[in-house]
This record gives structure tokens, sequence and C-alpha cells, in this order.
């Protein structure tokens, strides 16, 4: 089996838990985060998705389960692991797959999502998962030699709504378009989202903020007892 297939099929139907906190915030620890990452795997959680250097050295260090890491650099525009330089940083960190803004945008670096696979692929033996806006954005990613794609940017690059909730029409289009495994992200607030991002053709299905984000999850219940 190659390193690609072993890692997929162990994230084959199963939970991947984001585990991310933002710059400012009480939780912004390589310490916390990976507590938190170890309390998802007593959960049964069957990978991790984490950002930043820091954070994804420590989880590697201590957490037995393939993770995705990314490196988050501005707030709009291409931001997640935005260049081939943030991408070889989060694999040599220890990122078994690197996730990176997998849309059709202009890169900072002037390098296309090709150009920056292919150096990736020659300088490190890291997999590589897409995070994507659209159709699209999944199909043009695939031809530039992804190993999988994520429904990540789905309502924040401008081609799709952003929905309350996942945005299952785009995972069952990618599912039914593309032959590299599609991972469902992005605002999967209840168990019941992630069975139907399932249902609709997801490899395996990423929770983040309904999770591991706890100032999010308690404005959910303020606002719940503000009305
Ligand atoms: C758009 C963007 O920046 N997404 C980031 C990507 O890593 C994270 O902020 C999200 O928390 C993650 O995608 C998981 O999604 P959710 O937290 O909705 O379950």
């Amino acid at each position: 089996m190659t390193e690609s297939t072993t890692v997929f099929e162990s994230l084959r139907g199963g939970l991947i838990v984001s585990c991310q906190a933002y710059p400012g915030e009480p939780m912004r620890h390589a310490e916390t985060m990976t507590q938190v990452a170890e309390a998802a795997v007593a959960g049964g959680a069957v990978g991790i998705r984490a950002q930043g250097l820091a954070d994804i050295a420590l989880i590697h260090e201590r957490v037995r389960l393939p993770q995705i890491g990314l490196w988050k650099d501005g707030n709009d525009d291409v931001f997640i692991t935005p260049t081939l330089r943030h991408a070889l940083a989060v694999a040599e960190a220890g990122a078994e797959v690197v996730a990176l803004d997998g849309t059709r945008r202009r890169r900072p670096d002037g390098l296309t999502l090709a150009e920056t696979l292919t150096r990736l692929r020659t300088e490190t033996n890291a997999l590589i998962m897409a995070d994507c806006g659209s159709l699209d954005d999944a199909m043009a990613a695939e031809q530039a030699g992804a190993d999988c794609v994520g429904t990540t940017l789905s309502g924040y690059s401008g081609e799709r709504p952003k929905l309350d909730g996942p945005d299952l029409e785009l995972i069952e289009q990618i599912a039914g378009s593309l032959s590299v495994p599609v991972i469902a992200e992005g605002r999967i607030h209840t168990p019941a989202q992630a069975a139907a991002a399932k249902r609709a053709g997801a490899h395996a299905v990423v929770v983040g903020t309904a999770i591991t984000h706890p100032t999010t999850i308690t404005s959910w219940f303020t606002g719940a007892l503000a009305d």
C-alpha cells in the first residue's frame, strides 16, 4: 500500500477534529491545542486538523493519528497555507497531510497551484489536501495533483453561498465528479449534519468550531437565552 492509501484508508468514514484557536484567544497555545486533540482522540476521532507550526509539531509528537496541518497567514483572500514556503514549513513541522488554499485565485507568491504541488512533491513526502470553494476549484485541484479536496472554503471564496450548515450540494457534486476523496469541512455543527455529509459522499468529515471552539459554542447558548 502506498502512504496515501494507508492514510486515506484510516480516515475513511470517520471524524477529523479541527483543533484551532484564533490570534489573541485564551486557548491559542500549542500545549492546549494538543490536549484538545488528545481529548478528541479519546472520543473516537480518526484524524486531527491543526493550525500553526508549533501546534502541528507538538501534536505530531504526542498524537498517533494522521494530522492535516495548515498555516493561516492573513484573514482574507488566500490565507490558508498561502505560499509554497508556508506549505513546506507545515510539512517540515510534521503534518502527514498539508492543507492549502485550493481555489483558483492568485496566490501571493505568484506560483500556480500545480507549480506549488509539484515543488511540494519533490521536496517532501506529505500528502496534499486542497481547500476548495467550488466544484470548479475541486476539478482544477485534482488536475493539479491534489491527493484529496476539502469543501473548507465553500461560502468564503465568493463562489458559493455561506449557508448556516454544511454545503451538502457541493459535497455531492464533488463526490460525483472527482476520483480523489472529498473531505467535508465547514459549518458542520451537529452529529446529524456530519452524518448527512457522509451520506452526500464525503470520504471523511471535519468538525472544528462545534467541538473545539468554546467561545463560539458559548455564544450559541447565550444567544438562545437572549431571545
Ligand atoms: C474558512 C476557514 O478559515 N476555515 C478554517 C480552516 O481550517 C477553520 O477556521 C475552520 O474552523 C475549519 O475549516 C473547520 O470548520 P468549522 O469550524 O466550521 O467546523
